[in-house]
Order: C-alpha cells, then sequence, then structure tokens
C-alpha cells in the first residue's frame, strides 16, 4: 500500500514532482556552497584524477609519480612515524597483549617503558579506549597537556580550561560557532590565511575581515594595516569579535618576534578583540636562536595585570604538524584564557554534543605533550628519530626557497617555520593572458601547468588570499629528501620552459 503524501502547500518550495530530489545544488545550504578550500581545491582533485590515470598504468603522463605538495601531510610524503608513538598506540589497541601469559613475547617486541605507558593510558581511558571518553577528552591527558603548556611557558595551566579535538580544525570550528552570534560579525583573518578560517566564516555566515601580512617584511604583522582594516569593518557596521593569529604562520611559514606579538595583544585587548591563536606549528621553528616560538599564552600572562587577566585568548594545537605528523590520527587541544564561566559552560555543552573527540587521537596527544625524556628505555630511538626528521625539514625548507629563488622571476622568503613555502612569481603578461582567455586566475593557471607537466601539485596563492596583482603559490617542502634533487630539477625545467614560452 503506497502512503498518500500530505499535501506540499503552495508556500513551500516545490517537491511536486516525484523524480525531483529534495537535495539539489539549488536547495541545499547556500552557506556550504560559498565554502572554498584550496588545500584541496581543483588542483588536489586534478592530481587525484592523474593519480588514478597512473594507476590503472597510464604511459602517456611526462612523469611517473604525482608529488602532493599541496597538503602538510608528512606520512603521505613517506615520512616515518615516531616508533615510542606506534608501539603504545599498538599496544592500547590490543590490550590483550599487556595479559601476563604474553609478557615474555611483549618484552621482546616491545621496551618497557612502552609497555607501561600503554598501561597508564588504558587506566586514564578506563580501560576501554572504544568508549566514550569525557567529552572535554581524558582527564589525565588534559592534566598532562597542562604540565606541558606550564613547562613551555612558565605559566600555569588548569585541565578544565583544555579541550582535546580531533585536529584543531574541529576545535577552531567549535569557537567560531561560538563567536558568531549573527551575521554581522566579523573575524579578523591574515592575507595570506590558512582557508580553514574563510570557509568556516562562509559556513557560519560570518565577515572575514583580512589584514595583509607584509611580504616585504618577512610577512610580519603591519599594526597600522590592522587598525585600519578593523576601522574600515567597524564603520561598516560588522561587529569585529576576535583576531586569528597562525604563527608560525601558513602558507607564510613566519615566526613572530615577541614585539610584534606584545603589539598585537595590545591591539586586540584595546579593541575588545578576542585572539584565537593557531599554534600548531609550534614545533616547526628552523632558526630558534633568531627566531624562537612564543606562545601567546605567555606573552598574554607575561603582560600587564590588565591584559595578562582579562584578554580573552584560545589557543590551538594539533598532533598533525611537528615532527609528529599524525594527521590522519586527528588529534589536538585548544586552551582557553580569560573566558567567562557560563561562556566555558556553553564550550562544555558543545563539546557534549559530539560526545568526544577520538581516543586514538587523544592517546597519541599526550604521548606529544610527554615523550620520552632522558633514562627511558626509549629515547635514545625517539630523540634519534625526531631530530633526524626536524634537521631533515630544515635542510629541504632551505633547498627549496633557495631553488624558487634561483629561478626567474620569482622570490621567496625562507620558511622561518611550518611546513610550506609562499614564493611570489612575476608571471609574463602573455601568461596572465593566455590564463584568462580560460577563464583560470594566473597563479591557478601556472600551477595546473606544473601539475600536467611535472606531477608536482602545488596550491595557488589565491587559495590563501594575496595583495591585489600579486600572484603566489604554495608548496610543501616534504618531497623525501632523496628525492629532493629530482623534484627541484623537474621545477625548474618545467618553470624554465613556461617562461621561455610566454616571454
Ligand atoms: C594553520 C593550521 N591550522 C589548523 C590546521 C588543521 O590541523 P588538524 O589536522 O589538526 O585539523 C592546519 C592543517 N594544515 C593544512 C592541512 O595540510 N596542509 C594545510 O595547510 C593548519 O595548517
Amino acid at each position: 500500500q503506497r502512503y498518500q503524501p500530505v499535501p506540499m502547500p503552495s508556500t513551500l518550495a516545490g517537491r511536486n514532482s516525484a523524480e525531483e530530489k529534495v537535495l539539489t545544488i539549488d536547495t541545499i545550504n547556500p552557506k556550504v556552497k560559498n565554502v572554498q578550500y584550496a588545500v584541496r581545491g581543483e588542483l588536489a582533485i586534478k592530481a587525484e584524477e592523474l593519480k588514478a590515470k597512473l594507476t590503472q598504468g597510464a604511459k602517456d603522463l611526462p612523469f611517473s609519480t604525482i608529488v602532493n605538495c599541496n597538503i602538510g601531510n608528512p606520512q603521505q610524503l613517506k615520512q616515518p612515524p615516531i616508533t615510542f608513538f606506534r608501539q603504545v598506540a599498538a599496544l592500547t589497541e590490543y590490550p590483550e597483549l599487556l595479559k601476563p601469559e604474553h609478557e615474555a613475547l611483549v618484552s621482546q617486541l616491545f621496551p618497557d617503558d612502552a609497555v607501561r605507558r600503554a598501561r597508564e593510558l588504558l587506566a586514564s581511558a578506563g580501560n576501554a579506549i572504544g568508549a566514550y571518553s569525557h567529552s572535554q577528552g581524558i582527564q589525565t591527558i588534559r592534566e598532562h597537556v597542562a604540565e606541558f603548556i606550564e613547562a613551555r611557558d612558565g605559566f600555569p595551566a588548569n585541565p578544565n580550561d583544555i579541550y582535546l579535538t580531533a585536529g584543531a580544525s574541529t576545535g577552531v570550528q567549535q569557537i567560531l560557532q561560538l563567536l558568531i552570534s549573527s551575521d554581522h560579525v566579523g573575524v579578523m583573518i591574515p592575507i595570506p590565511q590558512y582557508p580553514l578560517y574563510t570557509a568556516s566564516l562562509a559556513l557560519f555566515d560570518a565577515h572575514p575581515v583580512p589584514y595583509y601580512l607584509d611580504e616585504s617584511k618577512e610577512w610580519s604583522m603591519d599594526l597600522p594595516g590592522l587598525e585600519r582594516s578593523l576601522r574600515r569593518a567597524r564603520s561598516n557596521g560588522i561587529d569585529v569579535r576576535a583576531l586569528v593569529i597562525i604563527n608560525p604562520g601558513n602558507p607564510t611559514g613566519q615566526c613572530l618576534i615577541e614585539e610584534n606579538m606584545r603589539e598585537v595583544i595590545e591591539f586586540c585587548y584595546s579593541n575588545k578583540l578576542v585572539l584565537l591563536a593557531d599554534e600548531v606549528y609550534q614545533t616547526n621553528v628552523y632558526y630558534p636562536e633568531q627566531r624562537p616560538f612564543h606562545s601567546f599564552k605567555k606573552m598574554v600572562r607575561s603582560a600587564r595585570p590588565e591584559i595578562r587577566d582579562n584578554l580573552e585568548l584560545i589557543s590551538f594545537h594539533s598532533i598533525s604538524k611537528g615532527v609528529v605528523g599524525e594527521c590522519g590520527r586527528r588529534g589536538g587541544y585548544f586552551e582557553c584564557v580569560n573566558l567567562d564561566d557560563a561562556v566555558m559552560g556553553q564550550v562544555y555543552k558543545m563539546a557534549s554534543v559530539n560526545l568526544c573527540p577520538n581516543v586514538q587521537g587523544q592517546l597519541l596527544v599526550d604521548l606529544m605533550v610527554r615523550p620520552p625524556v632522558q633514562g627511558d628505555a626509549s629515547y635514545p630511538l625517539y630523540r634519534q628519530e625526531t631530530q633526524g626528521i626536524y634537521d631533515s625539514l630544515k635542510r629541504r625548507s632551505q633547498k627549496l626557497s633557495k631553488a624558487f629563488n634561483e629561478m626567474e622571476g620569482i622570490t621567496c622568503n625562507s620558511a622561518e617555520g611550518a611546513m610550506y613555502v609562499f614564493p611570489q612569481i612575476q608571471l609574463p603578461a602573455k601568461a596572465v593572458k593566455a590564463a584568462e582567455q580560460v577563464g583560470k586566475k594566473p597563479d591557478d593557471f601556472y600551477c595546473l601547468r606544473m601539475l600536467d607537466a611535472t606531477g608536482v601539485c602545488v596550491i595557488p596563492g589565491s587559495g590563501f588570499g594575496q595583495k591585489d596583482g600579486t600572484y603566489h603559490f604554495r608548496s610543501t617542502f616534504l618531497p623525501p629528501e632523496n628525492l629532493f634533487d629530482t623534484f627541484i630539477a623537474n621545477l625548474k625545467t618545467f618553470h624554465h620552459q613556461f617562461m621561455q614560452e610566454y616571454s
């Protein structure tokens, strides 16, 4: 027996004919359609199509592999995981191994500190890592995060102010949702910026209020520019409530100096802006003597009492970056500073709606903030692995920025931090015209041609924002070091041919 359909009032959007879909590109949430996320946009999609062709045996491409330099995804580019982390994770995944009857076998395969840590983490998760955890994340792990923050900054941290998250992304979106109370709300974001922010602001129907980083001054923050941007937005009726800082920067790689940071917290306090400090690259700092990482938590707690005790700050961290690179495991945290108690209650409530962050990611957060120390059985290998990854990242960052600076029409700031370089390219007028003729932005056009010629997938600067009339692209420096010279040679060959073609 067929159901008699409930009459569709004429006032509602037509779904009268049976074959018409409920969900069409015209009926879904328009804010979803406004979202752009270039890191996995056109270039990445095309790279996946080419990768599929190669997998199917295509021989008509001028390359045999795709090199994904579009995303800071180290283990996709063969960076090995940290042995200790995976040993502990393996033991927590199959607690049977921790039973006395397996002790002889396990002791041959796992160092005793890995076994000990696995037992501790299992106990902290109620010996059930398949169960939902506390909505903020496992208490013991949040205590360890607080200890990590205190040791890093020299100021107290409270585990109750810390939320473990399935990657920093979800934490950023949770906080932005809290902030965006109407479609008049604006959030200041750096240009260029990591497009999680513009994507999320589009989704939550808020105004991105851009401030431009100064490429001529190693992508430093330009306070007069911040003032102008804020004044313009507020005079247009935008309720600007927060300022996002990514430090070290993505895609720009800059590491802010303390003076700049102090100016920023004064700016935020004077203008009543919540400071969102995205610090996921805090251990990807390659010149710590000249440009050490300072957390905004430390800067706020070191400031005069009015700022120390009142500036609202949320800081984000992740297991996806650094030398850990456990992107797919989805782990991270945010720390709330000087937030109103009732608002903290709402943060908790919203974390509860999602029940809990994934537990495997939480365990990795614990390992990231509490790694093996001198005297632990695993420390020598841990130290060797992490130092090796760090040194290699630094070498590759230097090699790649040097290579781009040797290419005609390209200038590239060195990467003081993070995992990317963001070179500026002076495209010949003929190339700009050729791009327009095929309906592409000039830097998109250049990157597509690079992909077609080399299999290397980078992201056009248009995906991150850039000053009008300038063209950039972002590349990671993650390709394996033993392939790096070939990688660079291919880029140089392509670039030379491209510039010849359009000179
Ligand atoms: C500045 C910044 N914040 C947050 C994130 C999100 O990290 P989670 O993995 O913890 O959610 C990223 C990821 N970096 C993206 C992903 O790879 N390349 C990028 O530019 C990032 O670069």
